[in-house]
């Protein structure tokens, strides 16, 4: 049994041989068929200058916008050239004496759009994990330093002491209370026909409604701040009767202090902090990073991260080990794609078969040493490591092998070193979020963390048991999502044009597929460009009767339209193999057009605005609180069109575009009698039109309250097709 147990795997990574094939089966059929669309555009450029002269501009905006596509579509193919899946043995691990410990990160920024109950829950979760108590530390950072959530932390602390001992004593899988008192099935498991098991649960469940209650009613006063000293609390009581009060996992409240003069890098600031205190008060070897709304689902991720690890042939290069991030609000037809299905489904397992998935915010398990940069190779020289990593003599003490400190369970111990590292001006002049830490330079740290991390040589393991592990709240209405993804892809986005672009930085540092898939995440925001100016020229020109395609009986036709059925087709196959439905393709199509339309749009404006400096950065926390209305309209898959103008606008713009140029572009070809020069154009506004649909019902037919206010509405498309008829006019005359 020993030596058994010495010689099995902890983990096993298998290729997903299948779809590899597949996969590079299509790319080739299809880069064959660009190849020829690329050749038809380019033998356009030297045919007879009078058509050339005509309809160049419209010629070159359409042959640009394929480019890109194309661009985008190649890079896209990284992630499909080896995905893999992992299978993991936690009951190979070695006993509980002898695993590592794990600090926990969790980080909250303001109690009103993250409510303190729910932050509450994330810390119970995580605090219920299953793994030796002594060695899970957990540490809560409060960046609005807000008085609700330091008398939070102290009830779930309080309750934690019945909670975990019941969840380890009846083996309870879902340890976030909330979840566990609202869950439709039970989770009793083998305990749900004992008495003792229901009078015990009846216990929490009131216990629960006290600890709601209790945070509840709390003062509402100054509930956040950014201005405002440094507070770090080690939450502990005096031993209770009762109750196993060795087996507690310990408790950090941390609030960094604040000023407006000094600029605090949001959550990787948050982040950083929190790695200088843990480092003099817990120093775990490991790290497992959640936001606040991410609670533990199940409680055994921490053992499945070991059986990486801890598996000796791939530990001494791994940093992190990645969970994907999945939520508890996601109806079945996700109209909005909240779930993000591709990137945490297809794309990781992707990235999986090269060096590593992406770090993704939230859900991963870290190695403390690697967020050291090179500072364990700088020698020993004092001088050299304040410079790196500022003047706390405790905290580079901390990075030596033994160091041991015992500040966490220590009764009313003086935090000084904690404080000092908490303070705003300890990073001035080193280089925490510039070498050392979660990176600074993008709002999207953790893609920009990661990918340094992999630049460095590191590596990193996705891993995705059938039970999700971490569950968040994903955003779910039109606004919240548009103002959310314009953040991430202002960050994305300006990580691929400022010196850490990947294709310029990664290929010397990494695997080339692996820096494509970087790049990818960088800039697919630029598909607004060629959504644009498909949403438009192609249109214009069928009105005008210029056309831009070959027509039906030209043998290029049948290229155009293999690449528009094989993209489509493609994209179904995968929605199909990863669990999802027709409706999620079309859903996932229309998203994607109104995304590119907007926020990717204004994500790339903002980046580039930022790059010639005249934007800051900003990160607004998205809103956690749930809106009964807007939950109910997205559970009925009906889209919430209460957004922002800006969104709104061009959404209708284009569409009226569609709809105008179509019926007026028909007209023309039945008079004319040109429909095979005009099909691939008529085609394309059909299609548009088609997958818009929802736009159009939310127009005309909706009548709740999240249909389009006709407001907005009629001046935009008064004025878009005033606009057309402009266009037409000028063209006549
Ligand atoms: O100044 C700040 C701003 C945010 N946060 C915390 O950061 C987390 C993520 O913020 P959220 O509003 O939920 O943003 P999302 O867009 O949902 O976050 C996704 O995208 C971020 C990068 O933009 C990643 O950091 C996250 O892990 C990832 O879930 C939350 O716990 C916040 O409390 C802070 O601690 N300080
Ligand atoms: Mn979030």
């Amino acid at each position: 049994m020993e030596a058994n147990q010495e010689t099995l795997p902890l983990n096993i990574c298998h290729v997903r041989k299948l779809l590899l094939i597949m996969n590079r089966l299509h790319m080739f059929i299809h880069s064959t068929a660009l190849g020829f669309l690329f050749y038809y555009r380019v033998y356009f450029l030297f045919q007879e200058p009078e058509t050339k002269r005509s309809h160049l501009l419209s010629w070159l905006l359409v042959f640009s916008s394929e480019i890109i596509l194309s661009f985008i579509w190649i890079l896209d193919r990284a992630y499909r050239w080896r995905p893999v899946l992992r299978s993991f043995f936690p009951e190979r691990l070695p006993e509980d004496d002898k695993l590592p410990a794990i600090d926990v990160f969790i980080c909250t920024a303001d109690p009103i759009k993250e409510p303190t109950l729910d932050v509450m829950n994330t810390v119970l979760s995580a605090m219920a994990l299953d793994y030796p108590p002594e060695k899970l530390h957990v540490y809560l950072s409060d960046d609005g330093g807000s008085p609700m959530t330091l008398h939070g932390v102290k009830e779930a602390w309080k309750f934690a002491r019945w909670w975990l001992p019941f969840c380890r004593r009846y083996r309870i899988n879902n340890r976030c209370p909330k979840a566990y008192f609202s869950a439709l099935e039970n989770d009793d498991g083998d305990f749900s026909r004992s008495n003792m098991y229901m009078a015990d649960r009846q216990k929490m469940k009131e216990m629960y409604e006290a600890l709601e209650e209790e945070i509840k009613t709390f003062r509402k006063d100054k509930v956040f701040s950014r201005d405002h000293s440094c507070i770090i609390e080690v939450i502990q009581e005096d031993i209770i009767e009762g109750v196993d009060n060795a087996k507690m996992p310990s408790l950090v409240y941390v609030s960094r202090e604040k000023k407006p003069s000094h600029p605090h890098h949001f959550k990787a600031g948050a982040l950083n902090v929190l790695l200088r205190v843990s480092a003099v008060m817990s120093n775990s070897p490991y790290i497992l990073v959640l936001d606040c709304d991410m609670f533990c689902n199940d409680p055994t991720s921490a053992r499945y991260a070991m059986c990486f690890h801890l598996d000796a042939k791939i530990s001494s290069s791994l940093a992190f080990v990645q969970f994907p991030q999945k939520f508890h609000n996601i109806s079945k037809n996700d109209i909005y794609d909240c779930k993000l299905r591709s990137i945490f489904t297809l794309q990781w397992q992707g990235m999986d078969g090269l060096k590593g998935p992406v770090m993704s915010g939230t859900g991963f398990y870290i190695k403390r040493v690697s967020l050291y940069g090179n500072c364990s190779s700088k020698g020993t020289d004092l001088l050299q490591f304040k410079e790196y990593l500022g003047s706390s003599n405790e905290f580079i003490r901390s990075l030596t092998q033994n160091y041991k400190s015992d500040l966490v369970s220590g009764q009313n111990v003086l935090l000084e070193e904690p404080h000092l590292l908490a303070s705003c001006e300890y990073e001035i002049g080193t280089k925490w979020g510039n070498e050392v830490g979660f990176l600074y330079y993008s709002v999207v740290e953790d893609y920009l963390t990661g990918f340094i991390l992999h630049c460095n040589g590191w590596t990193s393991v996705f891993c995705e048991p059938s039970r999700p592990q971490f569950l968040g709240s994903g955003t779910t209405n039109l606004n919240d999502v548009l103002i959310q993804g314009t953040r991430w892809y202002c960050g994305l986005f300006e990580n691929g044009i400022n010196r850490f672009c990947p294709l310029i930085y990664g290929p010397s540092r990494m695997p080339f597929l692996q820096s494509l898939c970087f790049a990818w995440l960088t800039y697919f925001p630029l598909y607004c460009l060629p959504l644009w100016c498909l949403a438009t020229i192609p249109q214009l020109c069928l009105l005008n009767g210029i056309p831009l395609y070959p027509k039906v009986s030209d043998p290029f036709f049948i290229i155009f339209i293999f690449i528009f059925l094989s993209a489509l087709l493609k994209h179904l196959q995968e929605v199909l193999l990863t669990g999802g439905t027709l409706h999620n393709w079309i859903n996932e199509q229309r998203i994607w057009m109104v995304k590119s339309i907007t926020c990717y749009l204004y994500g790339c404006l903002d980046a580039l605005l930022k790059k010639i400096g005249i934007r800051e950065a900003s990160f607004l926390p998205t809103n956690k609180l749930e809106d009964h209305e807007q939950t109910l309209l997205y559970q009925m898959d009906k889209y919430d069109f209460r957004a922002s103008n800006i969104f709104m606008v061009p959404m209708l713009a284009l569409l009226t575009i569609n709809i105008t140029c179509f019926l007026g572009g028909v007209y023309r070809v039945l008079l004319v009698g040109d429909w095979d020069k005009m099909f691939i154009q008529l085609l394309l506004a059909v299609f548009i039109i088609i997958v818009n649909y929802p736009i159009i019902e939310g127009l005309v037919i909706r009548k709740d309250k999240g249909r389009i206010s006709h407001l907005v509405a009629i001046p935009v498309i008064m004025a878009t097709v005033v606009f057309l008829a402009f266009c037409k006019l000028l063209r006549n005359a």
